[in-house]
């Protein structure tokens, strides 16, 4: 079966033999055939995997004689008539544009099954959905919509290694239990979204471009180039006006390691401080069932990529950091301080509380890089499907707070020392670890203070639905808002 290959295979090229593969179960349809009208990228693929399936297909083309070519031999290609009238599931595989030219077929299908597999260029593009349309085409078939989100390179090199669900709506339970039916024998995960009502957002989903990292990636640049520019002000520009001290060969290792630990962090926690923002804001509120704002919603529902985003911060300063001492300014400085102390006649530099400090130091950042590897780990779905609600909301939750915890620890003992070098232009300047320590502080305190008994006892009941939960009323919709509770990075 892997011998066939898609995509301009010349009919004689493919010897592969078609045989049913056994399935069991859904005989309806395995026995049946199923219809393409179109001979695209999509309708090729298609045809390849119901064929690898053990479907029988027939492919309706304008011009069935040049698009046999393309076809296995085992694939009946014919005039859309005769296509249409020897199946009853037809999926179709034409642009939207070209739906009108099938109107002559219309007599043909009623009663049939019409699987609209259609995509638009941009959202909005047209005022109802291209299922919708077609269905106001043909009113006497059964219209649905699915397979769209599924591209024709992920049909042909199956469900394996590309995306594997299939969204499915249409406004007759039966057809849309038949389509479900073939995207799970094709080996996609199908998923039911009821009427044809939901088929213009389905026809969005493959219209989105990273909608969920936008707001994170918008962070993360912003905060790398603000702290980018303070450290470079503060360690570089600084010391340059002042004492004329050319420090510039800092730029592209330490004040870029300097940086990426501070987003981290930062990122990291904004993951949480999302979460305890829903917790203030339902217990100002005194209840749950109360629409959080747009911009909070839009927050909680993104913390899993501002996770994954602190989890990417976090290891490239790693790196950076195990790469310090092959520098040759590293080298040099370390020349240096051995001539001055020979020179100073010192036998034994050994600074027992530097030591501890950076023992210290390093143990917390190998920590909470560990921590956060486990986080984001947990956060692929194949991984977090193995786990149940209690080990995820641990792993996520309580084990995200120990992370942040650590990391909180490891940029502190690393700037402790400096914190207490009083300089001037220190105070209307602190070192960068300082604001690093802003955000962190913040979530734990305000962590610490949600664990107070009162505190937590009060979101317990809140969150149980036991206060005032007469306010159902304004609840429309709470369902779709991401629980609070769910304080995760995946
Ligand atoms: N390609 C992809 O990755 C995906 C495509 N889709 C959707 O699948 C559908 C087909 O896409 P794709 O295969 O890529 O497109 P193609 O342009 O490759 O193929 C479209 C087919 O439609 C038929 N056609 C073209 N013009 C007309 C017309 N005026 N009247 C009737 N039939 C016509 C042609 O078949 P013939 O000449 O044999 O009649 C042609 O092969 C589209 O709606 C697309 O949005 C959905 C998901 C992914
Ligand atoms: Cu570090």
């Amino acid at each position: 079966m892997e011998t066939i290959s898609m995509m301009g295979s010349p009919r004689n090229n493919s010897k592969a033999v078609f045989l049913p593969n056994g399935m069991n179960g859904f005989k309806e349809i395995s026995k049946s055939t199923i219809g393409i009208l179109g001979s695209g990228d999509f309708a090729k693929c298609l045809t390849i995997r119901l064929l690898k399936c053990g479907y029988h297909v027939v492919v309706g083309s304008r011009n069935p004689k040049r698009a046999a070519e393309f076809f296995p031999h085992v694939v009946d290609v014919t005039h859309h008539e005769d296509a249409v009238a020897k199946s009853n599931f037809i999926f179709v595989a034409i642009h939207r544009e070209h739906y009108a030219s099938l109107w002559d077929l219309k007599h043909l299908l009623v009663g049939k099954i019409l699987v609209d597999v259609s995509n638009n260029s941009r959202m909005d593009q047209y005022p109802e959905s291209n299922a919708e349309y077609l269905a106001s085409l043909f009113p006497e078939s059964i219209v649905v919509k699915g397979f769209n989100v599924i591209s024709a390179w992920a049909m042909q090199s199956g469900p394996k290694d590309a995306s594997r669900q299939v969204y499915v709506c249409s406004n007759s339970v039966e057809a849309r239990h038949q389509v479900l039916e073939v995207a799970r024998q094709l080996n996609f995960i199908p998923v039911d979204l009821g009427t044809l009502s939901s088929a213009r957002e389905i026809e969005s989903i493959p219209l989105h471009l990273f909608t969920l990292w936008k707001g994170p990636v918008l962070a993360a640049v912003s905060l790398s180039i603000l702290f980018f520019i303070y450290s470079f002000i503060r360690d570089i520009i600084h010391p340059y006006i002042k004492n004329q001290q050319s420090d510039f060969y800092k730029i592209p290792i330490e004040i870029v390691n300097k940086t990426l630990p501070v987003v981290a962090i930062s990122l990291l926690s904004l993951v949480y401080l999302a979460g305890l923002l829903a917790a203030a804001y339902q217990i100002f509120y005194g209840t749950k069932y109360r629409r959080f704002p747009h911009w909070l919603e839009g927050w909680l529902q993104c913390r899993k990529q501002l996770g994954l985003l602190s989890f990417f911060f976090a290891s490239v300063h790693v790196v950076y950091s195990l790469c310090l001492p092959m520098r040759r300014s590293e080298r040099y400085l370390f020349l240096n301080m051995a001539f001055q102390q020979v020179h100073a006649n010192i036998e034994n530099s050994w600074n027992e509380e530097e030591v501890w400090r950076v023992e210290m130091y390093i143990s917390f950042g190998i920590m909470s890089l560990g921590l956060l590897s486990l986080l984001a780990v947990t956060s692929i779905p194949s991984v977090n499907s193995a786990l149940n609600w209690r080990e995820f909301s641990f792993i996520q939750s309580t084990l995200g707070y120990v992370a942040l915890l650590i990391s909180t620890f490891h940029v502190l003992i690393f700037g402790w020392k400096r914190a207490f070098e009083v300089e001037c232009y220190k105070f209307y300047m602190p070192p960068t670890f300082v604001l690093a320590l802003v955000l962190p502080v913040t979530v734990i305190l305000g962590k610490i203070f949600l664990l107070l008994p009162c505190m937590n006892r009060r979101l317990r009941r809140i969150r149980r639905g036991w206060e005032n939960s007469h306010c159902r009323e304004d609840i429309s919709g709470t369902a779709a808002q991401v629980s609070p509770e769910r304080v995760t990075i995946m």
